[in-house]
């Protein structure tokens, strides 16, 4: 039996992949009438729940289960976790993103508040709506204990979502996490209507600023240059289908956004700045990008901002 806690895109697109492999899954969520009722996910287009999922508003449930994978926005994990008695033993963080609060990302913000349990993060490229409706992905499960995370690894993967493994957690959490900040880049460079080339270049110096701050904080290049990080900035730069992409594009063409829709990169953007000036760290992009969710500063400075720093070695 695997929990899923969030009932969100995510959540149930990752108990839609496990339920269809005939795995026993209970997706818990706060407001789950709708979908216990009709088993269809308007989220995902209209997916339809196996029978072996089990829909569910009582957290209760999630006791006996082998993981509960934890896909909730970022900035609701803490509140969550504080919230709640849930005491799985195995926690699998599903979310991309800092907290605001304590500048920490979803797996080292659930081993803090759950220090007895094995704590690993689910990440990578991978579109909800794809895992949905079965189309093949790879994604990265890292996980501190390797016995643990091998175990996870086997659990978790099905013919079409493939798991790689690493014990690289912190590299993981950045690249999860920033490639969503330098995507609301990259969409504004589109909406704005600077070309694809600056896209590219952006992306460039981006992924170069992720590197930077991830191995400062002691996580591994290669981590950064995996599914985890490169792949999941090249998925998310790259795809309107991105909300943190379409939320930038918007940005960048001046035209309204749905602010009911989930775009992590705004919040990471914020705590992201802000541990950059803690640890010394330049990060031109993720600067720029909360300043201008922020409205410090307009398009047009944020532009001229990048397109004027010191001329330096690559
Ligand atoms: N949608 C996607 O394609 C992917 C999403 N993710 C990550 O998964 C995480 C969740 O994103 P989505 O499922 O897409 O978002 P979503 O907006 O579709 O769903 C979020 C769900 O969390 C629930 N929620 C919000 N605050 C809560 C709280 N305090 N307590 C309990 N439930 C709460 C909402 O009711 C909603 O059902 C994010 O960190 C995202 O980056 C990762 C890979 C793919
Ligand atoms: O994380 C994702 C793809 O890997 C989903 O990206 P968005 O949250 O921007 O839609």
């Amino acid at each position: 039996m695997i929990g899923v806690v969030g009932a969100g895109a995510f959540g149930t697109a990752l108990a839609v992949a496990l339920g269809r492999e005939g795995y026993k899954v209970r997706l818990w969520g706060r407001d789950v009438g709708p979908l216990a009722a009709s088993r269809m996910s308007d989220r995902l287009g209209g997916v339809r729940l196996p029978d072996s999922v089990t829909v569910t508003a009582e957290l209760s449930a999630m006791d006996q289960t082998e993981a509960v994978l934890l896909a909730l926005p970022m900035q609701a994990v803490a509140g969550f976790l504080r919230g709640s008695d849930m005491q799985a033993q195995t926690l699998v963080a599903c979310c991309k993103g800092v907290d605001l609060q304590t500048l920490t990302g979803p797996a080292t913000l659930m081993s803090q508040a759950r220090p007895k349990a094995t704590v690993a993060l689910l990440t990578g490229p991978s579109f909800a709506a794809d895992i949905a409706r079965g189309l093949p992905t790879a994604l990265t499960l890292a996980c501190a204990d390797d016995a643990a995370g091998q175990r996870l690894q086997r659990l978790l993967s099905t013919p079409v979502l493939r798991l790689y493994r690493t014990v690289d957690v912190t590299g993981a959490e950045l690249g999860g996490a920033l490639k969503n900040v330098i995507a609301i880049a990259a969409g504004t460079v589109i909406g704005a209507g600077l070309g694809e080339s600056a896209r590219a270049a952006l992306m460039t110096r981006g992924y170069a600023e992720m590197v930077r701050l991830a191995l400062a904080l002691g996580a591994r290049a290669e981590t950064l240059a995996g599914l985890s990080g490169f792949g999941d900035l090249v998925l998310t730069c790259g795809s309107a289908q991105s909300r943190n992409f379409s939320y930038g594009h918007a940005l960048g063409a001046g035209t309204p956004f749905n602010a009911s829709v989930t775009v992590e990169g705004v919040a990471t953007a914020r705590a992201v700045a802000r541990l950059g000036i803690e640890r010394g760290i330049d990060l031109p992009v993720t600067a720029m990008v909360a300043a201008l969710v922020d409205g410090r500063i307009d398009l047009s400075a944020a532009i001229q901002s990048l397109l004027t720093r010191p001329l330096k070695a690559e």
